[in-house]
């Protein structure tokens, strides 16, 4: 039997968007109170009956939310141009090691925009 389990997790931040047009409104500063969901995918253990303990999800999200709760994100190396793709690609580079059957990583910036990715670099 296979199964997805999902956590999900929230910060807040700062950011600018550096590469747009100087009339966008994203290049002044803002902040936004993001949304994270982790999505891994395995074979469930009929001796125990989960995935894996999903709190190794928060294991290893713990030192980036660390980071990453009340920063500026542009300031972090590898988020100079923090769109919500290139957020979800950071994340998936540092959990991937970590986290078997890594399946999604959803990141919601606003009430109603996110970005879903599956690890296609
Ligand atoms: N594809 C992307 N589009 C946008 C991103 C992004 O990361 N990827 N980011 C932004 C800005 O961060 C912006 O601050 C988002 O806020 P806003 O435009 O207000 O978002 P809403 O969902 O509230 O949008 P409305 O449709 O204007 O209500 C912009 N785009
Ligand atoms: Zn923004």
């Amino acid at each position: 039997m296979r199964a997805r389990i999902i956590k999900d997790f929230r910060f807040e931040a700062a950011q600018t968007l550096p590469t747009l047009p100087s009339d966008h409104k994203c290049t002044k500063m803002h902040g936004h109170s993001f949304k994270v969901e982790i999505t891994v995918e395995g074979e469930v253990d009929p001796k125990i009956g989960w995935v894996y303990d999903h709190a190794e999800i928060s294991r290893a999200m713990k030192p980036i939310l660390d980071r990453l709760d009340h920063s500026y994100l542009n300031e972090i190396e590898g988020l100079e141009n923090p769109t919500i793709e290139y957020m979800a690609a950071w994340l998936w580079k540092k959990l991937a090691p970590q986290l078997p059957g890594l399946a999604e990583i959803t990141i919601h910036e606003t009430p109603s925009a996110r970005c879903v990715f599956r690890g296609e670099f």
